[in-house]
């Protein structure tokens, strides 16, 4: 021991590149202010021009004011590595519990097959598997999600003793066996395709089944369990569901070695249409409760169900941070990147959230902790039911030992099953000072925001190896839908009156506030953005000029100004591992979502605040039908289905086209003069219209099911037309 154990588990860097940051920092903030300066200076006469010039004017303060937000968040970005050899040497011995829970809620979007990789993948970490337990919540309360977990913990009893002997990365069976080659020697060769078959036998049966919509007679006669499906009315409307698949306590239950295996519990909790079940944070705080029951681990881990664990290491690499004996006792939370496995080439939606990931979050973490981001996320289970950091709080990791009373398995579930029912929250402060936070879309960023609000810290981790990989949407309006979900539950946040933003000030650095509102305020971008889009292009119809000529020097900080901004973000762009199609994939994704999810958020936030609406959690897709895929892998952007957003969309594209071409006429008809008195706003709507290329092929030129629906088309048609003719009349 001696020196070794003062060694710290973690450390910490930050960034190099600084100097180069700061140079573009500061030369964006003079154009910024000559920007301004014009606006002030030049304000023209006329009543109309006056208006559209101020309107604009406002505009570029708020997005002068968000670019600042999201230089906070780049000022410092700092990344942590572990040593987990360190760990093992010193805390092998006396490694904590952890609770693993993995949330479903809906069969038919969200695969039982991919449930159960994820389940398999997180059983097999390398960690002692007596100390390890996994939870499924399914929300759907089906059955044929219950057929595949029950199914699946027959599998992990060969799938986990075969993950140790090949080390098999990653350890979801589907995607190992997916690009896994068989190993040369002849006895291993053997056991490898006795396993592979296994799996396939079992996933083939999982999908029948999956495909029918219900488990058979036989089936539900063979295991007891099935019996509780009878009662259940609806997925809307059920009792708990509560079953110890694999009690990990008894020394009978052993894997094909003989070793033990982790504890496998599977929960749908009650439901009944008079209380509200607020989603993944009601799923989620049940969890806490029942597994406070079983286990009771120190530790919480927690992922979606479609995001499987791809390196066993993830548990170890979190402790290092929890159990370091100098800085591990502040952390609340250990939060790893969302990385998606299903992003192609030049990644058409946007999806990958790799800057946000690589940059950003690196940089809230160094300006006073990492947000949390629902799933991949390590907590300490008193942190995560309410309990506040002080400076006495210390704890002694060869005293604390989750393990409850003894039960009998049986005993055990029914003990848990009251802790999971409608009526047990009723004046009580879940959803509130303990657990999750109810009521809002996006209950991860506030849950997150209120822990560090008690004083604790929290790391975000980028291991070498991605810790875990999902499914991103595949589809445009999906991933609009998803984006609205988020800047909804956001923008509630920050209108929120209990929002820990200002509460917090005592305890949250202003740096860190500051780094929150870039999420929070995203809805607003829309405002600005739309007026952006569309009124220099009414104003280039009407001959009002908006920007200085081409040939006053007044243009040159608004060319810098943007100009530096766009190769900036190129170059971090393809820094994070993007391509230039990508980024460029990810501009037009930038003005969609401004357009329309952000701007929807930003309705839907006005009509709760006047009592009209409730926010809720439209769940992503994790599957599409074939002919999607399809077009998804070849990176053709898919309308298919009308939408209001699409209306917005095309209404907007349509009409940049239409005031492009009228903008042309001009510069035929007057010649030179009229370029250089409207050349920002003939560049922008070029730019517009450039953009937009994929939305005009889907309206004129596509055949396939992917194109733009005709409904949309004729009212967006109508609508382009009829804002046409208001500015030019
Ligand atoms: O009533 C519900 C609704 C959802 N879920 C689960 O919540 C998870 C996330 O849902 P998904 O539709 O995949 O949402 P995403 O947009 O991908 O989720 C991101 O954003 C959410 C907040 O809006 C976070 O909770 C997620 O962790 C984060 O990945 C899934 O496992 C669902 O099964 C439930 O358990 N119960
Ligand atoms: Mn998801």
């Amino acid at each position: 021991m001696g020196r070794s154990s003062s060694l710290p588990l973690f450390e910490t860097k930050s960034s190099r590149r600084r100097l180069l940051f700061k140079f573009y920092l500061a030369s964006v903030l003079v154009s910024i202010c000559l920007i301004w300066v014009y606006r002030i200076s030049y304000l023209p006469e006329g009543l109309l021009q006056r208006w559209a010039w101020i309107g604009l004017f406002i505009a570029e303060v708020w997005i002068s004011f968000y670019w600042f937000l999201t230089q906070v968040v780049r000022w410092n970005p700092v990344y942590r590595f572990t040593f987990r050899d360190r760990l093992s040497e010193r805390h092998e011995k006396y490694l904590p519990g952890v609770d693993i829970f993995v949330c479903t809620a809906d069969p038919v979007i969200e695969p039982p097959i991919m449930v159960v990789n994820t389940v398999l993948s997180v059983m097999a970490y390398d960690y002692p598997p007596e100390k390890l337990n996994v939870y499924l919540s399914d929300d759907g309360g089906s059955d044929l999600t219950f057929y595949a977990i029950l199914e699946a913990s027959k599998f992990s009893k060969y799938w986990l003793p075969f993950c140790k002997k090949f080390n098999v990365e990653p350890r979801s069976p589907e995607a190992y066996f997916r690009s896994a080659v068989e190993p040369l020697d002849e006895p291993k060769v053997k056991e490898w395709l006795f396993i592979k078959e296994l799996y396939m036998d079992m996933k083939n049966q999982i999908e029948a089944i999956s495909k029918l919509g219900k488990v058979s007679d036989e089936i539900r006669k063979e295991h007891k369990g099935f019996r509780e499906w009878d009662f259940v009315l609806s997925q809307r409307d059920h009792q708990t569901i509560l079953k110890i698949l694999i009690d990990g306590r008894d020394p009978k239950l052993v894997d094909s070695e003989g070793q033990p295996l982790p504890t496998l519990v599977y929960l749908a909790r009650e439901k009944r249409p008079q209380y509200p079940h607020h989603f993944k944070a009601g799923a989620m705080n049940s969890l806490i409760r029942v597994s406070s029951r079983i286990s009771n681990s120190p530790i919480i881990l927690n992922v979606d169900c479609d995001m499987y664990s791809n390196n066993s290491n993830a548990i170890r690499d979190a402790l290092c941070f929890f159990m370091d004996d100098e800085k591990g006792h502040v952390i609340g939370y250990v939060q790893f990147p969302q990385t998606f496995e299903n992003i192609t080439k030049n990644d058409l939606y946007g999806s990958s959230l790799q800057v946000i990931m690589e940059v950003e979050i690196p940089g809230l973490d160094a300006n006073g902790g990492a947000p949390y981001i629902g799933t991949g996320c390590f907590h300490r289970r008193e942190t995560l039911c309410g309990k506040r950091y002080t400076k006495e709080y210390k704890v002694d990791w060869k005293k604390v030992d989750g393990k409850t009373a003894v039960y009998c398995t049986n005993a055990l579930e029914e003990a848990s099953k009251v802790l999971a029912s409608c009526s047990y929250e009723e004046n009580t402060e879940w959803g509130k000072e303990m657990g999750l936070k109810y009521g809002y879309a996006t209950e991860d960023l506030m849950t997150g925001l209120c822990i560090q609000c008690r004083g604790w810290g929290s790391i975000n981790f980028i291991p070498e190896r991605k810790a875990f990989l999902g499914v991103a949407p595949t589809t445009l309006l999906q991933s609009l839908v998803q984006h609205k979900r988020w800047s909804e539950g956001h923008l509630h946040i920050f209108l929120s009156k209990y929002c820990p933003l200002f509460h917090g000030r005592r305890t949250i650095p202003l740096k860190l506030q500051l780094s929150y509102c870039r999420y929070l305020l995203w809805a607003t971008n829309s405002l600005a953005t739309l007026y952006y889009v569309s009124v220099p292009s009414i104003c280039l119809l009407r001959g009002i000029s908006l920007f200085p000529q081409a040939s006053n020097p007044w243009i040159h900080p608004f060319a810098y100004a943007i100009l530096s901004n766009r190769i900036y973000g190129l170059g971090e762009f393809v820094w994070c591992g993007g391509t230039f199609q990508g980024w460029w994939n990810d501009q037009r994704m930038w003005l969609f979502k401004r357009t329309t999810s952000y701007f929807f958020a930003v309705v839907d936030n006005i009509l709760r605040l006047l009592g009209f609406t409730k926010s809720a959690f439209v769940i992503t897709a994790k599957v599409a039908d074939d002919d999607i895929s399809k077009r998804y892998e070849r990176e053709v952007m898919e309308f298919g289905s009308p939408s209001p957003m699409f209306n917005i969309i095309v209404t907007l594209a349509l009409f940049s086209m239409f005031c492009f071409l009228g903008g042309v006429k001009l510069i035929v008809i007057s010649q030179t003069k009229i370029l250089d008195e409207f050349a920002v706003q003939i560049i922008l709507c070029g730019l517009l219209v450039l953009i937009n290329m994929p939305v005009y092929q889907a309206l004129f030129f596509r055949e396939d099911k992917g194109r733009m629906p005709i409904s949309v088309t004729c009212k967006s048609v109508v609508f382009a037309v009829l804002v046409y003719s208001i500015a030019v009349c």
